[in-house]
C-alpha cells in the first residue's frame, strides 16, 4: 500500500503564529496539521469569503471535512505553506492504485484478511495494474468529459489500445493472444472471465456513468458480432478488427428502434437486395444507440423479409446520426440514426441472412454479465462513499454513523453488495469452466436473473444513499457527486441489455426448460 500524506512545503509554524493571521489582509488556518494561507483565495472560494474568515487563525479540520472531499486539498495544494511544528498529518491521501481501507469498500477477495478460491496471481496483478491505469488516466478524463459532455479523447483511446485495455474489454478470446496486456500483467492465453470481471469492475470506479458508456461500450457489444460472425469475409473482418483495436475507428451496435426496444423481432429497418444481388439497400431508423454519434461502423439489425439479419454498415452516404439527450452525460454519444437508401455490399452480412438473431444472441450473455459486474462495483463505491460520509458528517451534534437509523441503511447496502458480488463470482466461475455452447444452454437464465437482481439492488442503494446524503446526493459537484451520478444513472442498467422484467421472465422460462416432466 502506497498511501501517503499530502506533499506540502517543509516550513513549520507554531499554532500561536497561525492564530495571528486572522486579519483583514491575512487569513491562515490549519487542516490536519497543514497550514493554509487563503488570503488570495478568499474571492475564489466556491463556499464564499465569510466562512473562511470565520475560521481564520484556528484549526479548521472538522469544519473542512464536514463540507469537502479530501481531494479538494490535493487540487488546491498550492495554498499550503507548511505544517505545525512537531505534529504529523493523520489523514491518508490515496495514491494511484491504492486499495481502500474503508471496511467493505473492496470486494472480499481484495481484503487482506479474507481468502478466495477463485483468484490467482495474474488476477491480482491485473487488478493492481488496471486500478493504476484507471486512477491515472480514465478517472481524470471521465470527470472532465462527464461534466462537459464531450466524447472520449483520441489520446485516451490510443493509450487504452497500446496497453491492451481495448482488447481486454472484449473478454477472453483469440484476439488477446500475443497482445501485451498492461505490461504483461496477464498472458492473453490465460485471460479468463475473472480477468474480464476485474477490468469491468476497476474501470467503473471512475463513477461517471455516461462517460463509462462513451468509453467504447459500443465496441464491447458491436465488435463481438464481427469477431464471431465475420468469417465469411475474412479481409473485412481483419480490417475492422485492426481498425477498432488500434483505436483508429469506432464501432457500435445498432439494434434498438423507436418501434421495438427489447422486442428485436419487431424491427422495421429494412434491407432489400438490389436486382444484381450485390448490395442491400437499407432504410429505417435506430434509437438510443450508444456511441452512435461518433461511430464509423454500425452493426445493424435489419429486416430482410423473412427474418432478422445483421449488417456491418460503414458511415457514409445516407447514414445520419444525431445526439439524443438522455439523463446521463452526452459523453456517452447516444444517437438517433437514420438510414436513407444506404447501399451496403452483401459481403457485409454478418452470419446468415434471416438468421441474425443468432448473431445478436451470441453476445447477450456476456453483455449482461458485464453490466452486472459494473453495476455491482458501482453499488460498492456508493456504499463506500456513504460509509465515509456517515463517519465524518456531524449533524445534531453527532456523527451520522452514531444514528441507528443510518446504520440500518448501511447494513442493507453492505448486504446487497456482498451478496451480489458473491453470486457474480459463482456465475463467473461457471463461465470459466464451460464451453461457449454450454454457457449458451445453462448460463442465459442465471445471468439474466443476476442482472435483474442487481439493478433492483441498485435501486435500493441509490434510494438509501440519497437519504443519507440529503441535498448533496442531488448535487452534481462537490462531495455528493458519486451519489448524484449513481442515482441519476442506475436506471440505464435496468433497461439496457434487456429490461429487468424481460430478464426476470427469461430466467424463469429458461429454468422451466429443465423442469422434470414428472409431477412433483
Ligand atoms: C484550503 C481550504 C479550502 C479549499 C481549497 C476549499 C475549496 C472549496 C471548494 C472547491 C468548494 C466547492 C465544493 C467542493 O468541490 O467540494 C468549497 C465549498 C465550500 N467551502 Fe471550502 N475550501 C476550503 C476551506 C473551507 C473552510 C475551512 C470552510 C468552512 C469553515 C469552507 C466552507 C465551504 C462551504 C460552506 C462550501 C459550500 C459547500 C456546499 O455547497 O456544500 N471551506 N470549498
Amino acid at each position: 500500500m502506497s498511501s501517503s500524506v499530502l506533499e506540502v512545503p517543509s516550513k513549520t509554524f507554531t499554532r500561536a503564529e497561525v492564530a495571528k493571521h486572522n486579519t483583514e489582509d491575512s487569513v491562515w488556518f490549519v487542516i490536519d496539521t497543514v497550514v493554509y494561507d487563503v488570503s488570495e483565495f478568499l474571492d475564489a472560494h466556491p463556499g464564499g469569503e465569510a466562512v473562511l474568515r470565520q475560521v481564520a487563525g484556528t484549526d479548521a479540520t472538522a469544519a473542512f471535512y464536514n463540507l469537502h472531499r479530501h481531494e479538494v486539498l490535493q487540487k488546491y495544494s498550492d495554498l499550503a505553506i507548511g505544517t505545525i511544528e512537531g505534529e504529523k498529518q493523520s489523514i491518508i491521501t490515496p495514491q494511484a492504485g491504492d486499495l481502500s481501507t474503508v471496511p467493505y469498500a473492496e470486494p472480499l477477495w481484495l481484503t487482506p484478511q479474507f481468502k478466495s478460491p477463485y483468484f490467482k496471481d495474474s488476477h491480482r496483478k491485473l487488478q493492481k495494474a488496471m486500478r493504476i491505469f484507471t486512477d491515472k488516466y480514465i478517472t481524470p478524463e471521465a470527470l472532465e468529459k462527464e461534466r462537459s459532455g464531450e466524447i472520449v479523447s483520441q489520446e485516451l483511446i490510443d493509450r487504452m489500445s497500446k496497453a491492451g485495455v481495448l482488447h481486454m474489454r472484449m473478454g477472453p478470446g483469440k484476439h488477446l493472444h500475443g497482445v501485451n496486456l498492461l505490461d504483461g500483467a496477464v498472458d492473453g492465453k490465460e485471460f479468463d472471465y475473472f480477468h474480464d470481471m476485474i477490468c469491468s469492475q476497476e474501470a467503473v470506479r471512475a463513477a461517471c456513468r455516461g462517460f463509462q458508456d462513451g468509453n467504447m461500450a459500443g465496441m464491447v457489444i458491436g465488435l463481438t458480432c464481427v469477431l464471431n460472425y465475420g468469417h465469411k469475409n475474412p479481409a473485412l473482418k481483419a480490417k475492422v478488427e485492426e481498425e477498432c483495436f488500434s483505436g483508429k475507428k469506432k464501432i457500435c451496435l445498432a439494434i434498438t428502434e423507436a418501434f421495438a426496444g427489447s422486442d428485436v423481432a419487431g424491427l422495421r429497418t429494412t434491407a432489400k437486395k438490389t436486382p444484381d444481388g450485390k448490395h442491400y439497400i437499407v432504410n429505417g431508423t435506430k434509437k438510443w444507440i450508444t456511441n452512435g454519434v461518433f461511430s464509423d461502423y454500425f452493426v445493424t439489425g435489419v429486416n430482410t423479409g423473412k427474418g432478422l439479419s445483421v449488417l456491418l454498415i460503414p458511415r457514409g452516404e445516407g447514414v445520419e446520426t444525431k445526439p439524443i439527450k438522455t439523463s446521463y452525460s452526452p459523453a456517452a454519444g447516444t444517437a438517433y440514426i437514420t438510414f436513407d437508401n444506404v447501399k451496403v455490399p452483401v459481403e457485409n452480412l454478418l452470419g446468415e441472412e434471416n438468421k441474425g438473431i443468432y448473431v445478436i444472441l451470441s453476445n447477450f450473455n456476456h453483455e449482461r454479465w458485464t453490466m452486472a459486474c459494473a453495476t455491482i462495483r458501482y453499488m460498492r463505491l456508493v456504499t463506500e462513499e456513504c460509509l465515509k460520509w456517515a463517519h465524518q458528517r456531524i449533524v445534531f451534534k453527532k456523527r451520522l454513523i452514531d444514528q441507528p437509523v443510518i446504520r440500518q441503511k448501511l447494513a442493507k447496502m453492505i448486504a446487497l453488495c456482498e451478496s451480489h458480488q458473491s453470486w457474480l463470482e459463482t456465475i463467473t466461475y461457471q463461465m470459466c469452466n464451460m464451453s461457449y455452447s454450454q454457457q449458451a444452454k445453462h448460463m442465459g437464465g442465471p445471468i439474466a436473473l443476476l442482472k435483474m437482481s442487481c439493478t433492483r439492488a441498485a435501486h435500493e442503494i441509490a434510494d438509501e444513499a440519497v437519504q443519507i446524503w440529503g441535498g448533496r446526493g442531488l448535487t452534481q459537484t462537490g462531495m455528493g457527486r458519486v451519489i448524484e451520478n449513481f442515482n441519476r444513472t442506475y436506471k440505464f442498467d435496468s433497461i439496457l441489455g434487456g429490461a429487468e422484467e424481460v430478464l426476470g421472465d427469461l430466467g424463469v422460462r429458461q429454468a422451466m426448460k429443465f423442469m422434470p416432466k414428472a409431477v412433483l
